[in-house]
C-alpha cells in the first residue's frame, strides 16, 4: 500500500479517528460504507472479488455486511493481515498469476460484486498517477468481466482526469447502470470519484479493445465536443501558447457555404469557423449558385457569413434557421440524418445533439432565461415593497408629506402607492397582475433569492436586538443615561392619556388631560398638526360666526391657552407661550415644574433621609452645581437654558438609535471650568484607587482575626489578674509574656522539596520519612535553584 503519512494534519480528520475507534485497518472503510449505504450491493452479494485490498478495510465491512457464508476474496501487492472469513493473498492484480489464483480461490462461483479501491503510489507526477491509476481500473475491469456474474455489480475508484469520461464510456457499454459519486468520507480535496456500475451485461463476446488502455484513452479521449457550449456560450479567450494546429498556419478559417448545408454538424462549424464563404470554385459548385438565387438567402444572411465571430445567439439562430430551409429545399430531410446517426451506434450516446432539436431547445432555453428573469424582476420588486413597508412600520421612514396624508389614505398604503406609482406600475395594480404574481411567488414557496433577504432581515433583527441589549449595558454602567432613561419613561407615562379608557375617564372627573386628536382621514402626526390652536380657532368660526372678531379672539386666548397647555405635552405648549412673548402665570408654571419634579422624583434613586442621591460625574454638572451654590444661576434659569433652538426638533417617528446618536449634537454645548473638569478627574482617580472587593475583604479578614486574638488575649490576662494567689510582680510577668507570644510572627513552614528519584521516582503521595509540607520535583530543578542561590551570593559579593 502506498505510504501515507499518518501525522499530516488532514490526514487525521474524523473518519480517521472514527475508524481507530470502530476498528477498522484504514479510514477507507467508510467510503465502502456510504457506497453500501446508497446502493446496497453487499447485503444481497455472496461473493465479493476485493482488488487491492490492504489493509483490508473494505474486506472487513464486507465480511461485517455480508450474509454468513459468503465468500470475501482481497488481493492486494501489499500483504493483508488475516481477517476472519476473508481469503486474501498478495499479487498483482495486472498479472495472469492473480487471475489464476483468484480462480483456485473462487472455483466454479461467480462474483456478485467486484470492489476495486486500487491506487498506485500517487504524489509523484499527477499525469502519470492518474494515467496509471486509470490504468488499474481498465486492469480491474478486466477482471470483474472475467469473474463478475451476469446483473451483478463493479465498484471501482475513478481519478478525475482527462481519461476519465473515456472510462465512463466503457463502463456504460457494459452495464446497465453507471453512477459516479463521492461519498462524504472521501476528502474534498481528493480528485478521487467513485463508480458504481450495475448490472453487468455480461457479453458473450467481449470486443478486446473495451479493455486495451491505448484503445480507450487514445482514440475515445474528449468523446463529446460540445459544440453547442462553443457557439452559444463562447469560453472567454486565453493565451495559448501552442502555436498553430499541426499543417493549418492559418488564423483565419473559411468554409463554403455549402459545406454548412450540408454537414450533419452545423454547429461544429459555427463554432470552428471565421467564415462561411459563397465564392464559386474554380470548377463550379451547382448548390453554391442555387443558393445564391434563393430568396432566403438575404443579404442579412450574408453579412452574417462574412464574419461568424462576430455573430451573437440571434444571428446564429437565423443563420441555423435558414440553413433548414435550404435542406428543405433541396431535399436533404432530416430523416436521413437520423438514420445516419443511428448508423454510428455506440456513438449514438454521445453524438452531437441533431441540429433542428438542438433550435427548439435553444429556443425554449431562450423563453425560459426570459421568464426566469422576469420572475425575479417581479419578485425583487415585491420585496423591496415589502421592505419599505417594514421599515416604515420600524418607523425608519418617516411619511412627510402631510399633505398627502390628508388625501384620505392611509399613512402606509398610501406610502406603497406612492412607491408603486413612482415606478410606473399602478396600472398593473389595477390589472390585478401584482396581486397574481405575488399569488406565484407563493406557489414557489420560499426561493434562493429570497434567502439573501431573507438573511438581511434576520441580521437587521439581530443587529436591533445587540442595540437594545447595548442600550441596556450603557444604562447600568452610566447614571446619567439611566436617569435619562427615567426621565423618558416619565414622559411615556404621561403619553399613556392617549387611550380612550383613559381619556373618558379624565373627563369624567374633570381632570385636563391630552386629547387625542379627531380626525378620521389624518395621521397621528397630521392630525396633532391641525390640532394646533390656529387651526382650531379657524374651525370655531364656522362653529360661532358671531365671534368673529379679532379682538374677541385675543381676548378668547389666555384661558384657552391654559387649558392647552395642560392638554399639550409639556415642552410643546412651553414653546409656545414663548413664541408669542406672552409669560404664562408664574404660578401654573411652576406648579407644572413641581409637579413634575415629584414624577421625576419617584424614577430617580434616593437617600435615606429622602434627598436625591446625586452624584456629580460629568464637568458640566460640577460647573452647573458650583453656579447654583455661588447664586451665579438660579434653578429657574437652570430650567430656561433647557430651552433653545434645538430643544423643540420634531423626533417623531425616528428610530431610537438615531436619536440617541443626534442627542450628543442636538443640545447645546456649556462652558466648563478647568477647575470643574480637574475636580472630576480628581473624583474619578479616587474612585479607581478604590480596593477592589477581594482586597477589601481580605484586609477585613485580618481585621476582624486580630480582634478575636486580641480579645482572647483580654480574656486571658483577666484570669491571671484575678488569680489571687500570684504575686503582682509574677502576673505582670506572665501577661507580658503573653503579650509577647501573640506579638511574634508564627514562622513560616518551610516546604521540603523531594527529589524524584529512586525510591521516590514516580510515586504518588508522601515520600518516605519526610515531615511537614513538601514538594517533589526534579533533579534539575534543584540543580537550578542551587545555581541561581551561587548566582545570586557572587552577585552580592
Ligand atoms: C487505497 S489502498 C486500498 C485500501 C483498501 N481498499 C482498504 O480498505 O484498506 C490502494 C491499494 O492498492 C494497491 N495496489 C496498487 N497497485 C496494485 C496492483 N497493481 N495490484 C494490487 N494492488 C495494487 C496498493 O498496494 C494499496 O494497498
Amino acid at each position: 500500500m502506498a505510504i501515507q503519512k499518518k501525522h499530516g494534519k488532514g490526514r487525521l480528520d474524523k473518519w480517521y479517528k472514527l475508524a481507530k475507534e470502530k476498528g477498522y485497518r484504514a479510514r477507507a472503510a467508510f467510503k465502502l460504507i456510504q457506497l453500501n449505504k446508497k446502493y446496497g450491493f453487499l447485503e444481497k452479494s455472496k461473493v465479493v472479488l476485493d482488488l487491492c485490498a490492504a489493509p483490508g478495510s473494505w474486506c472487513q465491512v464486507a465480511s461485517e455486511c455480508m450474509p454468513a457464508g459468503s465468500l470475501i476474496i482481497g488481493v492486494d501487492l501489499a500483504p493483508i493481515k488475516p481477517i476472519p472469513r476473508v481469503i486474501s493473498f498478495q499479487s498483482d492484480i495486472t498479472t495472469d498469476k492473480c487471475r489464476a489464483t483468484i480462480r483456485t480461490h473462487i472455483k466454479h462461483l461467480k462474483a456478485d460484486t467486484v470492489l476495486h479501491d486500487g491506487a498506485p503510489n500517487v504524489g509523484t507526477a499527477w499525469v502519470q498517477d492518474a494515467f496509471s491509476q486509470a490504468e488499474l481500473v481498465l486492469q480491474s475491469m478486466k477482471l470483474a468481466t472475467e469473474f463478475l456474474k451476469e446483473g451483478g455489480t463493479f465498484v471501482t475508484k475513478v481519478f478525475r482526469s482527462k481519461d476519465y469520461n473515456p472510462l465512463l464510456w466503457v463502463f456504460k457499454q457494459l452495464f446497465t447502470s453507471v453512477e459516479a459519486t463521492k461519498p462524504p468520507s472521501s476528502r474534498n480535496v481528493s480528485a478521487e470519484i467513485f463508480v458504481v456500475c450495475r448490472g453487468y451485461k455480461a457479453p458473450k463476446r467481449l470486443d478486446p479493445k473495451f479493455l486495451d488502455s491505448r484503445h480507450v484513452f487514445a482514440e475515445l479521449a474528449d468523446p463529446t465536443p460540445n459544440n453547442e457550449a462553443k457557439v452559444f456560450n463562447p469560453e472567454k479567450k486565453r493565451r495559448k501558447r501552442e502555436g498553430y494546429e499541426e499543417g493549418d498556419y492559418t488564423q483565419h478559417k473559411e468554409i463554403s457555404v455549402t459545406e454548412f448545408i450540408n454537414t450533419t454538424d452545423p454547429i461544429a462549424i459555427l463554432g470552428s469557423y471565421h467564415k462561411l464563404s459563397f465564392q464559386q470554385l474554380p470548377n463550379g459548385d451547382l448548390a453554391l449558385a442555387t443558393l445564391e438565387r434563393l430568396e432566403d438567402t438575404t443579404n442579412e444572411i450574408r453579412t452574417c457569413c462574412e464574419d461568424l465571430r462576430v455573430l451573437g445567439k440571434k444571428e446564429f439562430r437565423n443563420l441555423l434557421k435558414w440553413r433548414l430551409k435550404v435542406r428543405e429545399k433541396f431535399g436533404l430531410s432530416s430523416k436521413k440524418k437520423k438514420d445516419e446517426n443511428e448508423e454510428s451506434e455506440e456513438v449514438a450516446d454521445v453524438a452531437p445533439m441533431d441540429d433542428e432539436l438542438a433550435i427548439q431547445e435553444e429556443l425554449q432555453r431562450l423563453r425560459d432565461n426570459e421568464n426566469a428573469e422576469k420572475k425575479k424582476e417581479r419578485r425583487k420588486e415585491n420585496e423591496r415593497k415589502r421592505k419599505d413597508i417594514v421599515r416604515m412600520q420600524m418607523h425608519m421612514i418617516t411619511p412627510t408629506d402631510i399633505g398627502m396624508e390628508q388625501a384620505g389614505i392611509g399613512g402606509e398604503s398610501m406610502f406603497g402607492i406612492k412607491v408603486v406609482n413612482r415606478e410606473g406600475a399602478g396600472d398593473k395594480i389595477a390589472s390585478g397582475e401584482m396581486v397574481e404574481s405575488e399569488s406565484e411567488e407563493d406557489e414557489d414557496g420560499p426561493s434562493s433569492d429570497e434567502e439573501p433577504d431573507e438573511e438581511e432581515d434576520q441580521l437587521e433583527r439581530e443587529l436591533d436586538s445587540l442595540y437594545t441589549s447595548y442600550q441596556d449595558q450603557q444604562q447600568d454602567r452610566d447614571s446619567k443615561l439611566r436617569a435619562k432613561r427615567a426621565r423618558k419613561d416619565y414622559e411615556a407615562e404621561e403619553w399613556d392619556g392617549f387611550s380612550e379608557n383613559d381619556d373618558a375617564s379624565a373627563v369624567d372627573s374633570g381632570e385636563p388631560t391630552i386629547k387625542t386628536p379627531k380626525s378620521d382621514n389624518l395621521s397621528n402626526k397630521a392630525a396633532f398638526f391641525f390640532d394646533q390652536d390656529i387651526f382650531q380657532e379657524l374651525g370655531g368660526l364656522d362653529e360661532a360666526e358671531d365671534d368673529d372678531s379679532a379682538i374677541d379672539i385675543d381676548v378668547d386666548t389666555e384661558p384657552k391657552e391654559k387649558i392647552d397647555s395642560n392638554k399639550k405635552p409639556a415642552p410643546e405648549s412651553k414653546s409656545k407661550s414663548k413664541s408669542k412673548n406672552t409669560p404664562a402665570p408664574v404660578g401654573t408654571q411652576e406648579d407644572e415644574w413641581e409637579s413634575s419634579d415629584e414624577d421625576a422624583q419617584s424614577a430617580e434613586p434616593r437617600k435615606k433621609d429622602g434627598r436625591l442621591d446625586i452624584d456629580i460625574i460629568t464637568a458640566e454638572a460640577m460647573v452647573l452645581a458650583q453656579q447654583i451654590a455661588t447664586g451665579e444661576k438660579t434653578s429657574q434659569d437652570v430650567v430656561d437654558d433647557g430651552f433653545n433652538k434645538l430643544a423643540f426638533r420634531d423626533t417623531d417617528g425616528l428610530p431610537e438609535w438615531f436619536l440617541e446618536d443626534e442627542t450628543k449634537h442636538s443640545r447645546p454645548h456649556r462652558p466648563i471650568t478647568k477647575a470643574a473638569a480637574e475636580a472630576i478627574k480628581e473624583k474619578l482617580r479616587a474612585i479607581n484607587a478604590r480596593p477592589i472587593k477581594k482586597v477589601r475583604e481580605a484586609k477585613a479578614r485580618k481585621k476582624f482575626k486580630a480582634t478575636q486574638r486580641i480579645e482572647k488575649l483580654r480574656k486571658k490576662s483577666a484570669l491571671i489578674a484575678e488569680d489571687e494567689g500570684v504575686s503582682e510582680r509574677d502576673k505582670a510577668q506572665a501577661i507580658s509574656r503573653l503579650m509577647s507570644r501573640a506579638a511574634k510572627k508564627k514562622p513560616k513552614q518551610q516546604v521540603k522539596l523531594v527529589v524524584a528519584k529512586g525510591a521516590n521516582r514516580g510515586i504518588s503521595g508522601r515520600p518516605r520519612g519526610v515531615k511537614g509540607k513538601y514538594k517533589i520535583v526534579d533533579s534539575r530543578m534543584k540543580k537550578d535553584i542551587r545555581a541561581q542561590k551561587r548566582v545570586a551570593k557572587k552577585q552580592k559579593r
